[in-house]
């Protein structure tokens, strides 16, 4: 792998991009596609017209490196004394509960939460939902070889827990990430008959042994068969059901059947109930969704283009928003132009909508993510006089790596409480989120939704830790039938369960020095982490890629490690130069006009907000509490969403 610049790592050259050749080449479907079409397609089938799926919802996840896997694909991988590794939630008491306390940040709950919103428009790793519906209901120290391979990893909790022993539970909820092979009928990884076993090698062996022996194979990828032959055994990957464009696929849906059945068919609008007198998303049909049927006393459960939107209400208020946002635009576009179809209207206003969240992201959030100086230098800022430069040859997919590890390091900025704000800023409830968890039912009732959206906006966030907060860390999902989760046990297991790399490889990956002790070490993590660190692994090379991450302090004006700021940049960069449609992109069917840039350029979140809620002044850095930005009048800034340059 080959890294493109000298001190900033960036994007990687090399191996990752072509893994999942078979995948490819064998099991993903066949697209055809319209050269000069002018709009996205809804799955991003056809962005890259040489290779039609790239970056297509429903394909793999790339590898910067290769799958850390005991058996080479799929067994969790031991340490390097083969032992077992720390359990995830051993290291969660010991490193990093007892500094789950919660410090005011300089930025409010919006930046959080848009991190969210942003992150389930390009990254849908699900679950297998194949095997039991309960993990947990096989005894723990029964899970073994031989148990469904879903639950396998169905995560330990010691018996001394000061927080979970006392709800007596010993086990915590955990289902393997979907593979190719086992949910869309592609042998890329093992294929394992359903119920468990362990017949998944011989598979593997017979199909790999046949693709090995076709010369042209291991001639075509220019390595020897051997290394080639091996690698399809590690690369075969974990399945992104997002697009993973920046095309707001979390509203509008990451497939066409989603998206056709959240439209209203009528005047380019998406579908919406009416609820006391405000506008939501549809109300889903109980029965099937994926996050508010497992409980008894939900009322209220919404559907739209990503399955997870009613995971908690800061985020079904996003989508909420987005869906006034898009029918407000379409509103606006057809006193504009009243011949336009409702196809049309449909299409622009999605194309803006999409248009604007890649200008927050790469506006707004990055610079405050990954530091400003740093997105500037690295080419991922927006500026007025230099356009994106498409690259047909830039994979746009994420990396097994962003999303199984470092991108899960912004859930140390998850706030454990929301404040109810009304008009006179004055604070009239408190509640603590995870008591709200699938279940949006506050959102609808009086003024509930402007309030929370205005605590969101006025409060300040929660600062950048090494630790989850106390909630998140121990009662997340806790009025459940599944019963309480750790976010954070959750997310070690996951690196583990996707076969991520260990920490020390992964920077080294990045280019900066090597780790080959826990000495070290302590030029980059406080001593006192380094100690317990030492405690836990056998050595250093052992050490998870998220646990290494979130306990780097963050890097100049960012909020994240140096280890993560390299993973991100990756990936925002891939799917930003690698995006035919990226809004500022020039010399393409559809690229905007100046005068339509101009516009855009203007709108920032804090538009979608007065459009769309009752707030009547915003920060005018609306990523910044009201301490620390000054406050805007909304009646002012909506005076700028001025659509006039789409005249046709
Ligand atoms: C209250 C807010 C949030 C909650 C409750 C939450 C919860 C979760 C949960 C339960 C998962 C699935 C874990 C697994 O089974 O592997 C997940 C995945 C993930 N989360 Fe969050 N999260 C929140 C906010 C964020 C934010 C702010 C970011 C980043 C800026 C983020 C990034 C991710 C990523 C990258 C994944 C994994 C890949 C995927 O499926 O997209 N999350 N989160
Ligand atoms: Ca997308």
């Amino acid at each position: 792998i080959r890294i493109n610049n000298k001190n900033d790592p960036v994007i990687f050259f090399g191996d990752g991009p072509d893994s999942n050749f078979i995948y490819y080449k064998e099991c993903a479907p066949r697209v055809t596609c319209k050269r000069n079409a002018i709009y996205r397609t809804a799955d991003g089938t056809c962005n890259n017209l040489r290779n039609p799926l790239w970056g297509s919802s429903e394909t793999p996840y790339i590898r910067l490196s290769e799958a850390a896997y005991n058996d080479g694909y799929y067994e969790v991988r031991k340490q390097v004394d083969g032992s077992r590794l720390p359990r995830p939630r051993q290291l969660q008491l010991l490193l990093f509960l007892p500094k789950s306390m919660d410090y005011l940040d300089s930025n409010n709950y919006h930046l959080s939460q848009f991190g969210q919103w942003a992150n389930h428009d390009i990254s849908l790793m699900p679950p297998d939902t194949s095997g039991p519906e309960r993990c947990c209901s096989i005894p723990i120290y029964e899970i073994n070889r031989n148990s469904p391979y879903q639950c396998q990893l169905a995560i330990e909790i010691p018996t001394n827990d000061i927080i979970l022993s006392r709800f007596e539970q010993t086990c915590m909820e955990f289902k393997r990430a979907m593979t190719a092979a086992n949910n869309f009928d592609c042998p890329v990884i093992p294929q394992t008959p359903k119920g468990g076993g362990t017949s998944r090698k011989a598979f593997d062996l017979k199909f790999i042994g046949v693709k090995c022996k076709i010369k042209v194979f291991y001639l075509f990828t220019g390595r020897s068969r051997s290394d080639w032959c091996r690698r399809q055994f590690v690369e075969g990957g974990k399945m992104n059901q997002a697009t993973s464009f920046f095309d707001a696929s979390q509203l509008y849906g990451h497939k066409l059947d989603t998206a056709k059945s959240i439209r209203s068919f009528d005047g380019g609008k998406l579908k919406t109930d009416i609820i006391n007198g405000h506008e939501f998303c549809p109300q889903k049909k109980r029965q099937g969704s994926l996050l508010c049927d497992d409980r008894d006393n939900v009322n209220i459960c919404f559907e739209a283009g990503d399955p997870r939107l009613n995971q908690h209400f800061g985020l079904t208020a996003y989508t909420t928003m987005f869906t006034r946002f898009h029918n407000i635009v379409t509103n606006k576009l057809q006193k504009i132009n009243p011949e336009w179809s409702d196809e049309v209207l449909y299409q622009e206003a999605r194309k803006f909508v999409g248009a604007l969240n890649q200008i927050i992201v790469y506006r707004d959030y990055l610079p405050i993510l990954l530091g400003k100086s740093f997105t500037k230098r690295v080419g991922l800022d927006i500026s007025r006089n230099r356009r994106t430069q498409y690259d047909p040859s830039i994979m746009p997919q994420l990396t097994t790596e962003f999303a199984g590890g470092a991108f899960r390091v912004p859930h140390n900025t998850l706030p454990s409480t929301y404040d109810y704000i009304n008009k006179n800023y004055k604070v009239v409830d408190s509640v603590k989120f995870y008591q709200w968890m699938s279940k949006p039912d506050p959102l609808v009732m009086g003024n509930n939704f402007d309030q929370i959206v205005r605590g969101m906006t006025t409060s300040a966030g929660r600062l950048f830790t090494p630790s989850f907060n106390f909630f998140i860390s121990n009662l997340m999902f806790h009025t459940h039938v599944t019963g309480n989760e750790d976010l954070l046990s959750v997310d070690i297991q996951r690196g583990r369960d996707v076969g991520i790399p260990p920490y020390t490889i992964v920077r080294k990956l990045c280019g900066f020095p090597e780790v080959n002790s826990f000495e070290d070490l302590l030029n980059i993590i406080p001593n006192y982490d380094v100690k317990l660190l030492k405690e836990q692994y056998a050595t250093v090379y052992d050490i998870d890629l998220l646990v290494g991450a979130l306990l780097e302090p963050p890097v100049d004006g960012g909020t994240v490690g140096q280890t993560a700021q390299c993973i991100l940049a990756d990936v925002f960069y891939r799917i930003r130069y690698g995006d035919r449609f990226f809004f500022d992109v020039r010399f393409q069917p559809g690229s905007y006009s100046l005068a339509q840039l101009r516009t855009l350029r203007k709108i920032d979140l804090g538009h979608v907000l007065c459009a769309t809620t009752e707030l009547d002044e915003v920060p005018m850095n609306i990523f910044k509490p009201s301490k620390h930005s000054p406050m805007m009048k909304c009646k002012y800034k909506l005076s700028k969403l001025d659509l006039s340059a789409w005249r046709k």
